[in-house]
């Protein structure tokens, strides 16, 4: 049991932040009680940071082309203890980063590949980033692959990225995180939060709904739990702690967050998480509906 909804979500590459990489991120996580969804496309590797501390977590995949390369490391992340596989389905391709492609990013390797496939990318002049997943995401990805997936693991299985009430009712998985990859894939997909309700309302409780996208503040975290969530998944600010502070700095975001729910959560007059509900939030079309 975590000791507030708010989770870790996956974010590629912490040694771009910090030299302590994941390891940080991962002890921050488990001192603050909460899970952290370690991403496919670590720096720190699967190992490293299973054993870095001791706490629950979750394992983001990408499906790669080559989809012994994504079994092995959902077998390697089983055998280390992570507790689910969160899948991510909305980066068959990566969106057009033109910051990246015009400042030619160069990404540090993937440790968990090594030995599995040749992690020098030539960039042909822009990012390496955006090369290296244009040869290995598997561009055709589709609900069918799910039941590959299944047939892979017994983990609990989570699909990241869902935005419509189809999608989300649709999944035959374990649980689904409403997301637009921190707008980071296509311009013009709706904010997370616009769409949480009516994913939420589809998949009607069978199984947990998951929300990230924009969480700043113990407010937001309680907006998206009146809205629907079970919990909440935080992906820029943690990075920001981990490049202000290392360990320290997550910690601190992670708390800072769990103070400013706790005092919404009074301040709402809300003894418990279960006591948030839809009415406890005004969304911008009932505010002006009530002006008719
Ligand atoms: C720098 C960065 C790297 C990310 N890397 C991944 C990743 O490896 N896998 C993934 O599923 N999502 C990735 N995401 C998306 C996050 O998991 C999450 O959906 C998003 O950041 C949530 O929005 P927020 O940053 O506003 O909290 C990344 C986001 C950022 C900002
Ligand atoms: C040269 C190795 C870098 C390969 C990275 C491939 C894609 C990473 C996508 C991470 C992500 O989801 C995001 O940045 O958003």
């Amino acid at each position: 049991m975590i000791e507030a909804p708010i989770l870790v979500a996956p974010t590629g590459m912490h040694r771009l932040a910090h030299p302590e990489g994941e390891v940080a991120t991962a002890r921050a996580a488990a001192s603050c009680n909460t899970i952290m969804v370690l991403s496919f496309t670590s720096n720190c590797t699967i190992e490293e940071v299973a054993a870095s501390c001791d706490a629950v977590r979750f394992f983001q995949l990408y499906v790669y082309k080559r989809r012994d390369i994504a079994a092995e490391l959902v077998k390697r992340a089983e055998r280390h203890g992570y507790k689910a596989v969160v899948v991510t389905g909305d980066t068959p391709r990566l969106g057009r980063r033109e910051a990246d492609i015009k400042n030619k990013m160069v990404a540090p390797r993937l440790r968990n590949l090594e030995g599995l496939l040749s992690v020098e990318v030539e960039s042909g002049g822009g990012s390496n980033l955006q090369a290296f997943a244009s040869q290995t995401h598997d561009d055709s990805l589709s609900w069918k692959d799910m039941a590959w997936l299944k047939s892979i693991t017994s983990l609990p299985i989570l699909i990241k990225g869902v935005l419509t009430a189809e999608d989300g009712c649709g999944s035959g998985l374990n649980g689904v995180i409403v997301s637009n990859h921190g707008a980071r894939q296509l311009d013009y997909a709706p904010a997370s939060l616009s769409v949480l309700e009516e994913v939420a309302e589809a998949v009607a409780g069978s199984v947990p709904v998951l929300f990230d996208g924009g969480i700043r503040r113990g407010t937001d975290v309680f907006k998206a739990l009146a809205l629907g969530a079970k919990a909440v998944m935080v992906g820029r600010p943690v990075v920001f702690g981990l490049a202000a502070k290392g360990e320290q700095g997550v910690r601190r975001v992670v708390e800072i967050l769990k103070d400013e729910l706790e005092l919404t959560m009074t301040l709402a007059g809300c003894p418990t998480i279960d006591a948030i509900s839809r009415s406890h939030v005004r969304t911008e079309q009932e505010r002006l509906r009530s002006f008719m």
